[in-house]
């Protein structure tokens, strides 16, 4: 079986402890690299020191070092570490899967400019809980279209940087889209104050931080006499990782071109 060569960005981080050890688990994947940024305490110890179970790969921050054995690279850092990392990959033909959030407009145009030379798969979330849970979205939505108001809560971890989750504002976009409005046009994020009624063409955000919440997504379509809650609740960022290794898997025979967990789970006929 022929091995997939996989470095992990981020790797002394919350999904970068828990991808090496999904790597070590899987028959089909070595650990080829590991990256932090310079000035990180774990930079020169072994990878896998976190879970006791040692990789003989060291966690670097030299990108020419830490990515020189690998063909795919998973970044779950932040966004302006993504970007520097997209960089070399589309320099050297590595492949990326990236479950970075927090994007502006010209990181996720980058994105898709690095995917002209090299294979991507991007997704704010890697599950495959949340990636059927964008489908029923989609349908829900065509349904409650009229007399139905959309808001979408989301709860996470304190140490969470950005907000509302990628997971939520993909939601946002993906109902967005089968009602035919435009999310930039119609989100509203937080209400305070004398806000007035609901406008009924708005998607509403609502943000919860706290404790150690892997991730909780709510959509509510609250009509007259009824209301429908449409809920994904992560206990692990296990199924983040396992989805991650299914994007590795898909791409591992394609050259370039942007692909998101909608394509790797065969979701988008
Ligand atoms: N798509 C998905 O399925 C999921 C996406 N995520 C997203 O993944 C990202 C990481 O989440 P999480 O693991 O919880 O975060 P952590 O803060 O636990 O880990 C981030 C890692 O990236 C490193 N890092 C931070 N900034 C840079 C940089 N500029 N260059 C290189 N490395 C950097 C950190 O190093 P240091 O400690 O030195 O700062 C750390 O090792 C977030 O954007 C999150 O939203 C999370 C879970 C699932
Ligand atoms: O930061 C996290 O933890 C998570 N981030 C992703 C997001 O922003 O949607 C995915 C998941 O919800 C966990």
């Amino acid at each position: 079986m022929t091995q997939l060569k996989i470095a992990v960005a981020g790797a002394s981080g919350r999904m970068g402890r828990m991808l090496i050890e999904a790597i070590a688990a899987a028959p089909d994947a070595v650990l080829a690299g590991a990256l932090d940024r310079e000035g990180n305490p774990f930079i020169n110890s072994d990878a896998g020191a976190f879970s006791g179970q040692l990789t003989g790969v060291v966690i670097q921050s030299d990108l020419a070092k830490g990515l020189a054995d690998a063909d795919f690279l998973i970044d779950f850092t932040r966004p302006e570490g993504t970007l520097h990392h997209l960089e070399y990959c589309a320099a050297h033909g590595i492949k990326m899967i990236i479950g970075t959030t927090g994007f502006d407009d010209a990181g996720k145009a980058a994105i898709r400019a690095a995917a002209e030379k090299t294979a991507i798969v991007f997704a704010p979330n890697m599950s495959i809980g949340v990636n059927v849970t964008l489908k029923l979205l989609e349908m829900a939505a065509k349904n409650f279209s009229e007399g139905y108001d959309i808001e979408i809560v989301e709860a996470h971890h304190r140490h969470k940087v950005d907000a509302p989750s990628g997971t939520a504002l993909k939601m946002g976009e993906v109902i967005a889209d089968a009602l035919g409005r435009d999310l930039k046009e119609c989100a509203v994020y937080g209400r305070e104050g004398v806000t007035g009624e609901r406008d009924p063409s708005t998607i509403g955000f609502a943000t919860v931080r706290g404790g150690d919440i892997v991730g909780d997504h709510t959509v509510l379509f609250a009509g007259i006499g009824e209301r429908i809650e449409i809920s994904h609740k992560s206990s692990s960022r296990v199924s983040y990782a396992q989805g991650s290794l299914r994007a590795a898997r898909y791409i591992a025979d394609k050259a370039t071109g942007l692909y998101d967990m909608q394509d790797v789970l065969g979701l988008k006929a």
